[in-house]
């Protein structure tokens, strides 16, 4: 341990080159001459972009959330247009308007032909398909306002947050205060962003070898309406808070799956969960909750399992690898600000389900695992 004013001792030749490194990197001197030296003046601007990225992040995320709001990629979802029209239509100032599609020619998300018109590049094509990206965009006011004071929230010294408001389970996880109101708009969220992700964990997950799946935290049932197309034969079981399920009901049976899903309104902490599903899935839900919740949840799920019975986890991962900034950054932040539950890594999810009793513990890959990575256990 070193102590305060104590110089720090390193280990090993790993330690002390890293030391070295950081102090020479740190020194302005070494850094303007690094910028000019051919040999290594790439990864000197490399570095001093990922640097500036890092300071202007909060800009960048801006300009998109006023290309958003203002719908600027449906308005050019039809054809290029020139700006004085886009400035009308957005009804911005011109030389502002202009502001704003040079931001966002910057950051790829339009681009500008030669005539001088504007047109979608492919991020705000992508965005355009995506509708769910935009709601999420649109939410993030709210983290944003919440991360204003990014130590105090470390400290807990924050006070109440706007994203502990909107995800009133993550409070204490009592449910018995939950009302109607008060989860129509995460489970709008939830249900229009799960379309992104089933696909990918249905892709990964076979399902042919099981008899009745239920879906623990299932929100308004839209990952089991995308089993239930796949597996015509799959007994199909639903369980949320009470006036989520009831929302699942409700969509269920507009979908016309009414009578193959099973709905039940509780919760999964202080009580067991019903009997008879060979195959339960926790589809982002174990990262809402801190390790103890967590851990009485899988054991909750393991006591109604039958021996050989599977549970799936899905859901973004800390440590992914090309993605870690999302688990551990974004993810990281993001629960903390909701005030409950933290991204796991595979390693800590596996340690947990050895714990609650599950074997044979395996993940699979997806197609996108920056959104949801899988990992199968057996009872
Ligand atoms: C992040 S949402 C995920 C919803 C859905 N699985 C999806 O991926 O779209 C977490 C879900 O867990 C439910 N939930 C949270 N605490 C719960 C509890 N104690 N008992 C039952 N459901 C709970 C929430 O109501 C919410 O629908």
């Amino acid at each position: 341990m070193t102590e305060i004013g104590q110089a720090p001792r390193h280990h090993g030749w790993r330690e002390r080159w890293l030391a070295l490194r950081n102090r020479l990197v740190a020194s302005p001197r070494f850094q303007r001459w690094a910028a000019g030296f051919p040999l290594i003046r790439r990864t000197a601007h490399r570095n001093t972009r990922a640097l500036f990225d890092l300071c202007a992040g909060f800009v960048y995320a801006q300009v998109l959330f006023a290309c958003v709001r203002l719908d600027l990629f449906g308005l050019l979802r039809d054809g290029p247009l020139p700006s004085e029209t886009i400035a009308r239509r957005l009804d911005l100032p011109p030389e502002r308007c202009l502001t704003l599609l040079r931001a966002a020619v910057s950051l790829e998300l339009i681009a500008r032909l030669p005539d001088g018109r504007f047109t979608l590049a492919d991020l705000g094509a992508a965005l355009i398909g995506n509708p769910s990206v935009a709601l999420m965009i649109e939410h993030h006011a709210m983290l944003y306002a919440d991360l204003a004071d990014p130590v105090a929230l470390l400290r807990g010294e924050a006070g109440p947050t706007r994203l502990a408001g909107y995800w009133p389970y993550a409070d204490d996880g009592s449910t018995a205060t939950i009302d109607p109101d008060s989860v129509a708009a995460y489970s709008g969220l939830m249900a229009a962003s799960q379309a992104l992700i089933a696909g990918d964990v249905l892709d990964a997950l076979p399902l042919t070898d099981r008899a009745c799946l239920m879906d623990v935290g299932g929100g308004e049932g839209v990952f089991l309406t995308h089993a239930a197309r796949r597996y015509p034969n799959l007994a199909l079981r639903l369980l949320d808070l009470p006036p989520v399920a009831e929302r699942a009901a409700a969509r269920l049976s507009a979908e016309g799956l009414g009578d193959r899903v099973a709905c039940f309104g509780q919760t999964f902490l202080d009580a067991s969960l019903p009997v008879g599903a060979d195959i339960i899935t926790l589809v982002r839900v174990l990262h809402d909750h801190d390790d103890a919740r967590a851990m009485a949840l899988l054991r909750a799920v393991h006591a109604v399992l039958p021996p050989g019975g599977g549970l799936a986890i899905a859901e973004p991962l800390a440590g992914t690898a090309g993605a870690e900034p999302v688990g551990d950054a974004y993810f990281g932040f993001y629960l903390l600000a909701m005030g409950s539950g933290r991204p796991r890594t595979a390693g800590e999810i596996s340690a947990m389900l050895t714990q609650a009793g599950f074997i044979g513990i395996r993940e699979h890959s997806t197609r996108r695992p920056l959104l949801a990575r899988l990992i199968t256990a057996s009872r």
